[in-house]
């Protein structure tokens, strides 16, 4: 058994059912699940070592629950996040709303995380554009506004996961080597993700 090291701790926020879980899913597993949506029960984490330059560093992901019950926990799991991963639903206006509101929340709590806005879901609007709630150029002006870098996604196709959202190199400009990683201490194994899952 060793122990579990990690260098940059990332957080997923957003509104439930965004997809922060299969973002997770596509970039580290390349897959995406399909079957009965199962919502997070409080957060899950998972860990994915990286390449920069000559060195691995380990990000440990936390994926918050969306559900406004477990709001006053994802607090806790955005605390001391390098980076944060906010999400919204291309199809889905109310979730835009949400983002604000973790905009918001980092803003005022945590002013050194760097934060990227996802739109999630980009497969729906490309078979039918009709479906499109948040327009490219608001999302755009606003993460302007927030000095956030902003991508739209699919994880169903994997379209700009690895190349722009979890670019690792997008992460790199949140690490500094020089900073000690935390200790999560023994761990029987890195992952333990699935367990956090809801039937
Ligand atoms: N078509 C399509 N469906 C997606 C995509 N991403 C997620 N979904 C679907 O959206 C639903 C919710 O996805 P999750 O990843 O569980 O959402 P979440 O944000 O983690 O949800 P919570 O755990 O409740 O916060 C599931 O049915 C997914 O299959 C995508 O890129 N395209």
């Amino acid at each position: 058994m060793s122990a579990m090291r990690v260098d940059a701790k990332v957080v997923m926020l957003g509104k439930e059912s965004v997809g922060k879980t299969s973002l997770v899913e596509r970039y580290v597993h390349h897959r995406f699940l399909v079957g009965p949506y199962q919502n997070t029960i409080g957060a899950a984490f998972v860990a994915k070592p990286i390449q920069v330059g000559d060195k691995v560093i380990t990000l440990g992901i936390w994926d918050t629950a969306g559900s406004e019950r477990y709001e006053a926990m994802s607090r806790i799991y955005y605390r001391g996040a390098r980076a944060a991963v906010v999400c919204y639903d291309l199809t889905d206006s109310s979730s835009f709303q949400r983002a604000r509101f973790w905009v918001k929340e980092l803003q005022n709590c945590e002013e050194h995380c760097k934060i990227y806005l996802c739109g999630t879901k980009n497969d729906l609007i490309e078979g039918d554009r009709s479906l499109r709630q948040i327009d490219y150029h608001d999302a755009q002006d606003f993460a302007e506004e927030i000095g956030a870098q902003h991508f739209e996604t699919s994880s169903k196709t994997g379209s700009n996961v690895g190349e722009f959202a979890f670019s690792e190199h997008l992460f790199v400009s949140c690490f500094s080597a020089e900073e000690p990683g935390v200790d999560l201490g023994q761990k029987k194994d890195s992952y333990f993700y699935s367990c956090c899952h809801n039937n």
